[in-house]
């Protein structure tokens, strides 16, 4: 596996740099302040020894309908207890748990803890707090299946918190990473889309949904006419083609479009990605990239019928990463990369994953469906793509010269 510019995890250095982490637990819904037994925890850890937590972060713009999606989440009958983790600003703290509780105290039976981390945007200061501060919960105790990562509208970028979460699992971590939401106002979407910061380029609610694995395109009872709402669908696509994209009132959704993903789990993922029957398959579309140079972030598809080298082509992939340019032509920059491909040397076809700067390339599991029947390579950039001949060349470039699939 292929695993490369990995973030190393940060440690507490001592013990005056503490984790800023208000941690509450909570048992079978109820509100209760004192830690449960060591013995119900050790049980639990046994039972989950080797299985990572799915950890899903969900993200979204202000008023979306992210803590919505929570509320949903924990009332609904899916059998997991799930730990929610949040990071709120200033006066905010505290408000989210008192509202739930205020709400629906009686329902929150799959509510298994609750971390709300203080002053923060993931995305930056307190990044590397929040990762201690989940693996400070892990070590805790284990009386959840699953962790909700609510990013309140300070983390513009799931993508770090994202990459983090991915690379733990190169560590052996608890957490894995099972999927991004993105939560997206049906009614504001265009507006927000124009909200382009002048100093960074790309816009904050185009980067969450171009990190998406799935979508939820919610408040549709708001939308004036199926016009509108098929503009704003049409919109989101041309940024992220690869998401599932689902239509929601006050975040109702089938759980299993949200919990255990596994889209980062090559078994999972390239057995939806590569069945053409699934969702995933039959959302693709290929854009017209006629006028990318004007668009923010968009998706590419590349697609070849021979086989690539996989020297040539992690070298391209890396290029393409992490080189930030020499101040010349503008360059693409690539948030997220999915692929299947067939490479010279190997059988079986090859899975591609990119967050950031990191990628994975790994065989296909075995047995996996994954690009069986499929006799061609293809490959899902999704960024702000200013030179879709480039990259088309560039991918070209990675061709073995030997034969066909
Ligand atoms: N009409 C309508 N209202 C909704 C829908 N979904 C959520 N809301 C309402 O929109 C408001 C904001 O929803 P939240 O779930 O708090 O949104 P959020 O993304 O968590 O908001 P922040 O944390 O402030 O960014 C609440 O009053 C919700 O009840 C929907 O589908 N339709």
């Amino acid at each position: 596996m292929d695993r490369q510019k990995s973030a190393a995890r940060p440690q507490a250095d001592s013990d005056e740099d503490e984790v800023p982490l208000a941690v509450s637990l909570y048992d079978n819904g109820g509100i209760d302040a004192s830690p449960v037994s060591d013995d119900v925890a050790l049980t639990h850890e046994e039972s989950h020894k080797f299985q990572p937590v799915p950890a899903t972060i969900i993200t979204g713009c202000l008023g979306a309908g992210k803590t919505t999606l929570v509320h949903y989440i924990l009332k609904a009958e899916h059998g997991m207890k799930i730990a929610v983790v949040m990071n709120e600003f200033g006066e905010e703290q505290g408000l989210e748990k008192e509202m739930l509780f205020q709400q629906q105290e009686a329902d929150l039976f799959s509510l298994g803890e609750w971390v709300e981390l203080a002053n923060g945007c993931l995305c930056c200061s307190v990044k590397d707090d929040f990762l201690r501060a989940l693996e400070a919960l892990m070590e805790q105790r284990r009386n959840f299946d699953h962790i909700l990562i609510e990013t309140t509208a300070g983390l513009a970028d799931p993508g770090p918190v994202a990459a983090s979460l991915w690379t733990d699992v190169e560590l052996h971590s608890s957490i894995c990473l099972d999927a991004i939401i993105t939560v997206v106002d049906a009614l504001n979407l265009q507006k927000q889309l124009l909200d382009r910061l002048p100093t960074e380029g790309i816009n904050e609610a185009e980067r969450q949904i171009a990190y998406a694995d799935v979508i939820l395109l919610n408040k549709v009872d708001m939308v004036e006419t199926p016009e509108d709402l098929s503009a704003t669908e049409a919109r989101i696509k041309v940024i992220n083609s690869e998401a599932v994209l689902l239509h929601t009132q006050h975040s109702r959704v089938d759980i299993k479009a949200v919990l255990d993903r596994g889209m980062y789990r090559d078994s999972l993922w390239s057995e939806r990605w590569s069945d053409p029957d699934s969702n995933e398959a039959s959302n693709v579309r290929e854009i017209d990239h006629s006028h990318t140079e004007r668009a923010g972030i968009t998706t590419l598809t590349l697609r070849t019928d021979l086989r690539l080298d996989l020297e040539r082509f992690k070298r391209w992939m890396e290029d393409l990463l992490w080189d930030d340019g020499d101040g010349g032509a503008p360059r693409s920059e690539i948030l997220r990369m999915k692929g299947i491909v067939h490479v010279t040397k190997s059988d079986e076809p090859h899975l591609v994953q990119a967050v950031r700067e990191l990628y994975d390339i790994t065989e296909a599991p075995h047995r996996s469906p994954a690009g069986a029947g499929l006799s061609q390579s293809r490959v899902v950039l999704i960024g702000r793509i200013k030179d879709p001949s480039a990259l088309h060349a560039g991918f070209e470039h990675c061709h073995d010269e030997g034969g066909r699939v």
